[in-house]
């Protein structure tokens, strides 16, 4: 019995938006789905229970953070992830290319793997497919990413070319390291850059290998919606209807919208919880920044159509205190609502897609949300 299977439940009438459920070791996940960022084993200032509390059923971490703190072996000897962080329901790691390329200081790309100094402390390391597999079997994640390239934006033909053939080569090699297949399911990533002829060869390469589960990377990466827009409008299509579908680094509210409209079931973003240490909230009338003095007597709630803990509990002019005092309950109660802010829009997404509604609904939306 493979670790991770998708159930397509229905598709919406006038999109290529689909609602659907993914079973793994750890429970099941309605789709699509946001997925919280836990980077280094916790989801930034929340406790798991809180997380649970809100309705996530999977969580994220990285491969590259663990690997170089606290150590694969420390967790392993834990009992691996879930039990070193006390969550029972999914985990999904990544595989540490895109950290590799985006943190570390980069020090060459060779055909084995990645040599690069770590970002903690300058050591040199090497990741390669088998150790990233090796990394990740020990933290025992539900979900493995493929280790890869996400090559940078923008990149010139050629290199993208080269980058998503070797990617696809290290695709290979993580499917022979892939060895415990009953409880850990290997996701390919296709690559491409935003050349929609890449893109194809790159998912027909991937999908050869009969996995699984798909993601898209290489996007999110500084290029302009509509770019990435446009890249989606074919890309989903190349990877097969009865696997899940994730892309990575994604997103915004509105970034949702637009990956669910085209396919997409799974999307993971570190914002959430990032602007909410800076004051951020993401709100049903947009965005507000907490900070601002308007707030100082505004004892209304932050989201008045939000039922999360924050909103039925505190006023924005406690929050704004609280930010301006630089208090550590400011980040929780607001990493808090931002997370259960986008919890709760995929779960009206999921209802949309199911009454026939989702463009209704997402034009719904974007009229109250106002600017992203
Ligand atoms: C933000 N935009 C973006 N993120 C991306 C990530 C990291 C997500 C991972 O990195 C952390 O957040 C930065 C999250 O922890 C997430 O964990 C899975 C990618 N990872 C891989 N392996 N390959 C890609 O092509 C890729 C593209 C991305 N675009
Ligand atoms: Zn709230």
């Amino acid at each position: 019995m493979a670790a991770v299977t998708y159930e397509l439940i229905k598709k919406d009438a006038k999109t290529k938006a689909r609602r659907g459920r993914v079973t793994t070791p750890h429970g099941t996940i309605e789709t699509p789905v946001f997925m919280p960022v836990g980077t280094a084993a916790t989801v930034k200032a929340m406790r798991p229970e809180e997380v649970k509390e809100m309705g996530a059923e999977i969580i994220l971490s990285n491969t590259y953070h663990l690997y170089l703190r606290p150590g694969h072996e420390i967790v392993r000897e834990a009992g691996g992830l879930h039990k070193f962080m006390n969550w029972d329901r999914a985990i999904l790691t990544d595989s540490g290319g895109f950290q590799v390329f985006s943190l570390g200081d980069l020090r060459k790309i060779t055909e084995e793997g990645v040599e690069f100094r770590s970002h903690i402390d300058g050591s040199k390391h090497m990741l390669s497919p088998e150790k990233s597999i090796e990394v990740q079997t020990a933290l025992g994640s539900d979900i493995m990413m493929a280790f890869d390239e996400c090559a940078p934006y923008p990149a010139d033909r050629g290199y993208v070319k080269n980058s998503l053939e070797r990617t696809t080569r290290w695709l290979r090699r993580c499917k022979e390291a892939w060895n415990d297949r009953e409880n850990q399911a290997l996701f390919g990533i296709m690559q491409g850059g935003m050349y929609k002829d890449l893109r194809k060869q790159s998912a027909e390469e991937i999908v050869e290998l009969d996995l699984p589960g798909y993601a898209i990377g290489g996007l999110s990466v500084g290029e302009p919606k509509e770019l990435m827009c446009d890249i989606l409008d074919d890309c989903v299509d190349y990877l097969p209807e009865d696997k899940p579908r994730y892309l990575m680094g994604v997103g915004t509210p509105d970034y949702l919208f637009e990956g669910v409209e085209r396919g997409v079931d799974m999307f993971d973003c570190v914002l959430p919880t990032r602007i909410a240490r800076h004051g951020m909230a993401m709100t049903s009338a947009g965005k507000v920044n907490i900070k601002n003095a308007k707030y100082e007597r505004d004892f209304t709630p932050l989201d008045p159509e939000c039922d999360c803990y924050t909103c039925r509990n505190y006023s924005r002019a406690y929050l704004r205190h609280l930010f301006k005092s630089n208090e550590i309950l400011s980040a929780m109660l607001l990493s808090n609502h931002n997370l259960h802010f986008l919890i709760n829009l995929m779960r009206q997404i999921r209802k949309a897609i199911e009454e026939d509604r989702f463009l209704e609904f997402k034009r719904e939306f974007y009229g109250k949300y106002g600017e992203f």
